[in-house]
């Protein structure tokens, strides 16, 4: 019994760790996963490119699933992923893989889940696998559905959806380092519900950049540091950006017309360019 699922990428415009509320936006980023279920009762994960990540992710997304289709008689799996994705930079790699794992696994079984119900079980597994605080339903919706989203997370409920500006690139800027979710400050960040509160208003009342800002200098302000990509970024031209996530990788919305241009001011080093997804929310 095999299966294959794919997911996409997103990034943040709200993190749901302030106040329980997240909304973010798809972009053309990709996770593919292959899942062949057996009946030995052992899980093997291959994840392309990064041969010492942790696994349990993979592991209790197919366990999950297994447990919740008891008469397939399948105990096991081999599980491969393949991604664009970078991994703990604030980028949604683990919803991405959560919903492309899941959606594997429901293939090999036969069964067909909405991309909702999908969401709802990657937010238990990502908790449980230590990878989410609020279970980041915010970031599972955005990836699978594209356009921007608006989620409350410990509802596990989107609240709305709606078409992303057109005429826009994502440029995204990675620096070298990770940032796990046991080492994010949350409790800091929940002392910032009131300003990400607003900047949540801010967006679904149609300012996605400016929300983007001031949701990346509440994070920034958490982490301890500076939103010195997101500034230098609206300095070379830029319409939005933030940081994303719990960062430290932060989102950039140029005009698709002036992309080149930016490039050539912000600098092509430490930079993937992504298209933004509308998916049919346009
Ligand atoms: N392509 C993948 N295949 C399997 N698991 C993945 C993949 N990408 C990420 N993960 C899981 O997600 C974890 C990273 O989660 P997290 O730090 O929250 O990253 P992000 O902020 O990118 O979502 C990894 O340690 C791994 O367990
Ligand atoms: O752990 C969480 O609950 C969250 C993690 C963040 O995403 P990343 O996993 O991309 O950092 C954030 O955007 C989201 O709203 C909530």
């Amino acid at each position: 019994m095999i299966g294959h699922g794919i997911s996409y990428g997103a990034l943040s415009v709200i993190n749901a760790i302030a106040m329980g509320k997240g909304a973010g936006f798809g972009i053309d980023l990709k996770t593919e996963a292959t899942v062949r279920l057996t009946s030995e009762p052992e899980i093997v994960v291959e994840i392309d490119g990064y041969p010492s990540e942790d696994t349990r992710l993979a592991r209790f997304s197919v366990e999950e699933m297994l447990r919740r289709y008891p008469d397939s008689g399948m105990r096991g799996a081999v599980i491969t992923t393949t991604s664009t994705i970078p991994i703990s930079q604030g980028l949604k790699s683990s919803s991405a893989a959560t919903n492309a794992i899941l959606a594997a696994t429901a293939d090999a079984l036969g069964v067909v889940l909405d991309p909702l119900e999908i969401g709802r079980i990657g937010a238990t597994v990502a908790i449980a696998a230590g990878v989410s605080i609020t279970g980041t339903f915010d970031d599972a919706c955005a990836c699978m559905l594209g356009g921007l989203v608006f989620t409350d997370n410990p509802k596990r409920e989107l609240l709305h959806r709606l078409p992303m500006p057109e005429g826009y690139t994502a440029v995204i800027h990675l620096p070298e380092f990770q940032i796990r979710k046991s080492a994010f400050p949350k409790d800091r960040m929940r002392e910032m519900a009131d300003e990400v509160s607003a900047a949540y208003d801010r967006a679904l009342a149609g300012d996605v950049f400016g929300a983007m800002y001031a949701n990346g200098v509440c994070t920034c302000r958490a982490l301890g540091i500076e939103p010195e990509a997101a500034d230098r970024a609206l300095a070379c031209g830029a319409a939005g950006a933030g940081l994303s996530g719990t960062g430290p990788a932060t989102g950039i919305l140029v005009e698709t017309d002036r992309l080149d241009a930016f490039l050539d001011a912000f600098g092509r080093e430490h930079v993937i360019v992504a298209n933004v997804r509308n998916g049919d929310a346009v």
